[in-house]
């Protein structure tokens, strides 16, 4: 049976727990999020109607810091999705030694369906529900799937007209024009490539010819394709909600950008063939990026898989269960809580320059992401070869032992 994200999560955890020498509590704790909020959120819509919304903001831990993760409006979203998506943020922000903990909130909503008029209303109404749940050092949201700059730039404003003063730290993500960062849009697939640069390099498979398979079209996957293109690595498929495309000599990333904003979709993009998203996940690319959505890779699909490496963009796009298989077969999976950091550590880069004042050029964050994200890369391959672990572990390791050290040195807990 397929476990739901936030069963997962528990999982990963006592995996990892096998290999970490501190008291069974602090896995306890680790297992739990702190505190949920549930809003109901009722919107005016165009057509005169009220439609009552869910949605949920969850603090998952804060032993390293204020709560920090993203907003996601989608029809699966529900608690229990929230509080994984949490409890990896927590996870994550301890990998790469950010001062920050984990939270994650979002809304049960589809929003394709909804005019740009609802949408503001639906964010502005949530962002007034949540208002006392979020702060520059208490809890700061940015974007998740079908979230963007836009909608962060209605919550800081929302945020800051209830608050009476200006507040640009308490949301990342949002538009350069009002306080974001440079950097910050292609950020989760810069540190996807940064990552994928190195353990390439630690394979020895950087001079060959690869190829490579991405699962989603949205911020993180078309930015990677087009990041990849760059680096010379082939883009032979790519998906989205509506099906996928295929072409053994590579899809041109720019073209195939623009193909999607006018139809919504990657397929029917005539310098390809149009595939489903099964097919995608079979085919003889050398790396998979999954960067649509959790549990996208499971037992049901997992033995069709050809791939070498799988570079997790995605929040939990592998189930454990075919974790276990892929990995017995020899499959490199480089996990999300490292491979789809570079969001949060540039997020973390806004949140440090709306404090300051003083703002960076896109160099001077692209290098500091670079340094980042290479140490936290380092680090995990070092304990993955030592204690002959998984990547996945490895991360967890390293993470609970700071997180636990953290609420170790502040006593009594919580
Ligand atoms: N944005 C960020 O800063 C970060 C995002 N992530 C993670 O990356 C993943 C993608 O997020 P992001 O790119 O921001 O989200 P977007 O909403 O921008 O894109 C999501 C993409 O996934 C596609 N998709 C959804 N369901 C399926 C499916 N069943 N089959 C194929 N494609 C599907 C969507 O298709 P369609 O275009 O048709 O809607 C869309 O192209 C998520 O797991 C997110 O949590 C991780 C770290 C940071
Ligand atoms: O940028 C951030 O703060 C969080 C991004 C996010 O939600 C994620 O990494 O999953």
């Amino acid at each position: 049976m397929q476990l739901n994200p936030y069963e997962m999560l528990k999982k990963q955890i006592d995996d990892a727990a096998r290999y970490i020498d501190i008291d069974p509590e602090y896995f306890d704790i680790l297992k739990e999020p702190r505190e949920i909020l549930e809003v109901s959120l009722p919107v005016r819509l165009s057509d005169g109607s009220i439609k009552v919304f869910k949605g949920w903001r969850c603090h998952y831990n804060n032993a390293l810091g204020p709560y920090k993760g993203g907003i996601r409006y989608h029809v699966q979203v529900n608690r229990d999705e929230v509080i994984a998506l949490a409890g990896w943020m927590t996870i994550k922000c301890a990998v790469a030694q950010l001062p920050f903990g984990g939270g994650k909130g979002g809304i049960n909503c589809s929003p394709a369906d909804l005019s740009i008029d609802e949408l503001e209303k639906l964010t502005r109404a949530y962002a007034l529900g949540i208002s006392r749940f979020i702060g520059t050092d208490y809890d700061v949201p940015a974007p998740d799937v079908n979230t963007n700059p836009q909608i962060m730039a209605w919550i800081a404003d929302t945020y800051e007209k209830i608050k009476g003063f200006s507040q640009p730290s308490v949301i990342t993500g949002k538009p350069v024009e009002v306080g974001g960062s440079l950097g910050r849009s292609k950020a989760t697939a810069q540190g996807g490539v940064y990552v994928l640069t190195e353990a390439l390099k630690a394979l020895n498979f950087n001079n060959k010819d690869l190829s490579c398979a991405i699962e989603g079209y949205g911020n993180a996957g078309s930015y990677m394709h087009l990041l990849l293109e760059k680096m010379g690595i082939k883009v032979i498929a790519v998906s989205d909600t509506r099906g996928g495309i295929y072409n053994p000599k590579g899809l041109p990333a720019s073209e195939l950008k623009e193909h999607k904003m006018k139809n919504r979709t990657v397929s029917n993009f005539p310098e390809g063939e149009n595939i489903t998203d099964r097919e995608l996940l079979s085919s003889n690319a050398d790396i998979l990026i999954p960067a649509a959505l959790e549990g996208m890779i499971n037992e049901t699909n997992v033995s069709d898989i050809k791939a070498k490496i799988i570079l997790e963009l995605a929040n939990g796009p592998v189930t454990p269960q075919a974790e276990k298989m892929l990995s017995d077969n020899g499959v490199l999976i480089i996990p999300d809580v490292l491979a789809n950091s570079g969001g949060v550590i540039v997020s973390y880069f806004e949140w440090v320059q709306g404090r300051s004042g003083e703002y960076w050029d896109e160099s001077t964050v692209d290098k500091k992401l670079y340094n980042r994200i290479t140490e936290a890369f380092r680090e995990i391959w070092e304990i993955k070869g030592r204690k002959k672990i998984k990547m996945r572990e490895a991360a967890y390791v390293t993470a609970i032992g700071r997180i636990s050290q953290a609420m170790r040195i502040r006593g009594i807990w919580p």
